[in-house]
């Protein structure tokens, strides 16, 4: 397994720690958050009791693939804990998130969270998000509209493709992954996005994290 890999299972295996008996936990979408599934399909084994939440049509088959019992998020009324992977993250546990265009699903489920732990590998941590280009969850309807307004806010918005075709999200939306170049103030540019009409989610995870876990080496630094 290399460097990165270690990481990211060394900090899935400390976070599983968070979960306990008879919790609603929360399962995140990526190459991270699949540590998370193995680790608890083997802890689903050996008797613990959970229900699961997945964030991704992808992370309700690999959960399912492991027997981990899953619930539909309308049938309860918290999540007690989460564990999500990121794009990048800072020391004051700011992200980006949606790489993989599950965006949406996680910050519905991390808005839901009572703890919302995210674990990652070290070359996610950076002093300034923005190299990681924001992933924006648009309605078919408005791309054009949202990324006039994208210029506006001195965005470039790129569509995301798949196959020659626009890449189509589980809610069936569309992607556009914005270039902000280094971002000065998070939620302020968060504040803006989330009044554009059409614009159903964006990356920008601000005060949704609890803890952020991370893999270094062979341990894990942990930002509270
Ligand atoms: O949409 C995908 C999610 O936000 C992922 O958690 C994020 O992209 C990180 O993915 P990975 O763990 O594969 O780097």
């Amino acid at each position: 397994m290399d460097q990165k890999e270690l990481e990211k299972e060394l900090a899935a295996k400390e976070a599983v720690k968070a979960v306990k008996q008879n919790q609603i936990v929360g399962l995140g979408t990526g190459s991270t958050a699949k540590y998370v599934i193995i680790e608890l399909g083997k802890m689903v084994k050996d008797g613990l009791k959970i229900q699961c939440i997945p964030t991704s049509n992808k992370t309700a088959e690999l959960a399912t693939s492991y027997n981990i019992p899953l619930v539909d998020i309308n049938m309860v009324d918290h999540i007690d804990v989460t564990i999500d992977g990121a794009d990048e993250f800072t020391k004051e546990k700011m992200l980006i998130k949606g790489g993989g265009g599950a965006l949406l699903r996680e910050k519905i489920v991390a808005s839901l969270s009572r703890e919302e732990i995210i674990i990652a590998d070290a070359s996610k941590k950076v002093d300034k998000l923005g190299k990681f280009t924001l992933p924006i969850e648009v309605i078919p309807f408005a791309l054009n509209y949202v990324q006039l307004q994208l210029t506006a806010l001195q965005g470039k918005g790129k569509l995301r493709q798949l196959d020659g075709k626009p890449f189509l999200t589980d809610q069936q939306n569309y992607i556009v992954d914005a270039d902000f170049g280094l971002i000065d103030n998070p939620p302020a540019l968060a504040e803006k996005l989330n009044q554009i009409e059409g614009l159903v989610a964006h990356g920008l995870f601000i005060g949704l994290a609890t803890r952020v876990i991370m893999g270094i080496g062979d341990s894990v630094q942990v930002f509270n």
